[in-house]
């Protein structure tokens, strides 16, 4: 193990064990936070299980659901879903000493607005992926193929510990390059996931399908347009060509065309999606400006009817007889579920 960085990744769900994984990989000690018992309990016991097309390895990986005494970290990679950043903050508030970046590298633009109340900005690193990763079940992720990362300082543009963590991503294998501008490629990235994230989690195509039908590349460019024209009215400048042209590449099958976006993962396993920190915080800035942007509400309000109405869940749909007031299962076809089930 290289001595330093210290490394955490709090969030150790589908996208921080994968991250962690490339990173123990790559000998940087590295420790798995994370609230589920289970999973953290399954790590320890068994190792971390890393499923990649057809073949798979278990890495003896540390893991914890509590921060695990007098550690600090140089580096807390914060990868829980938007809504679990405070919670998470509070209850590992202990492993951020006083020379800690913490990165966020979440989707849409919840945490930019959080992480300033607990963190100060200078330490603050933010970061967007179009890696991916599926949660197998305890332990276990299943991770695609090749992406981008880009990381920057909250205010845009590179330190000594961007310029570090870049090369310790690019050393453990994920393409990773520093931007200057940190606000047009968080917009960039929340564009991308505003459109294949709700279309996903609604018509259950995973990216590959939705992402090369007619009607979906249709669609998911509608929603990218309104996005940019709110980041617009931000001054961000939104390039709806370099968005469209990373769905199509994030939906190629090397990239990994058949993942679940994080958003069809969470309803289908009945989870609450992180809809507020994509299409609900641009309608709510849509709203500010006056601007109308319909195809972002239709998906927000039908997105937020699953959050709010559980039921599904992985591999077989409910139904209640409203005779007996039974259940009945009714089995997914399988090439709707996930490889272990
Ligand atoms: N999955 C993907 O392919 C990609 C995801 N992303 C983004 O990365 C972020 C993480 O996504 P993803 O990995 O899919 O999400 P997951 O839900 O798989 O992982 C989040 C993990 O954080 C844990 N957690 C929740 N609350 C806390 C807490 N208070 N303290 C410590 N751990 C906590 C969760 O536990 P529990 O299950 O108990 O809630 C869960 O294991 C999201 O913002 C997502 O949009 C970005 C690119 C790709
Ligand atoms: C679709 C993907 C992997 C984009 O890279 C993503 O960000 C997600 O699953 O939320």
């Amino acid at each position: 193990m290289k001595s330093s960085p210290r490394i955490a990744v709090l969030g150790a769900g589908a996208m921080g064990s994968r991250i962690g994984a490339h990173l123990f990989e790559a000998r940087y000690a590295v420790v798995l936070y994370d609230s589920w018992k289970d999973h953290v309990a399954e790590i320890q016991r068994n190792g971390l299980r890393i499923v990649h097309e057809h073949s798979a390895r278990t890495l003896r990986i540390k893991a914890a659901n509590r921060p695990l005494p007098g550690e600090v970290y140089d580096y807390v990679l914060l990868l829980t879903k938007s809504g679990q950043t405070e919670e998470a903050l509070a209850g590992f508030r202990d492993i951020i000493g006083p020379d800690t970046h913490v990165v966020s590298l979440q989707n849409g633009i919840a945490g930019i607005e959080i992480l300033p109340r607990y963190i100060p900005k200078e330490r603050i690193l933010v970061g967007v992926t179009t890696y991916s990763s599926d949660l197998l079940g305890p332990g276990a992720v299943q991770i695609g193929g090749s992406g981008i990362t880009y990381l920057s300082r909250l205010s845009g543009g590179s330190s000594p510990a961007v310029d570090t963590l870049e090369a310790i991503f690019n050393a453990a294998g994920f393409q990773t390059v520093v931007s200057e501008d940190a606000m047009q490629v968080i917009w960039e990235k929340l564009a991308f996931n505003a459109s294949i994230n709700p279309v996903t989690a609604l018509t259950r195509l995973n990216a590959g399908e939705a992402g090369t039908h007619p009607l979906g590349i249709e669609l998911m460019s509608s929603i990218v347009g309104e996005v940019a024209a709110v980041g617009h009215r931000l001054g961000i400048n939104v390039r709806t060509d370099e968005v469209m042209n990373q769905l199509r590449r994030a939906c190629e099958p090397e990239a990994c065309s058949d993942h679940l976006p994080s958003m069809l993962q969470d309803v289908l396993k009945g989870r609450k999606t992180e809809i507020e920190a994509l299409n609900g915080a641009v309608i709510r800035l849509a709203d500010d400006f006056g601007m109308d942007i319909p195809y972002n509400r239709a998906l927000y309000q039908m997105v937020k009817m699953l959050d709010e109405i559980k039921g599904l869940s992985l591999s077989y749909f409910r139904f209640k007889d409203s005779c007996t007031g039974e259940t009945s299962k009714v089995e997914a076809p399988s090439s709707r579920r996930l490889p272990t089930e």
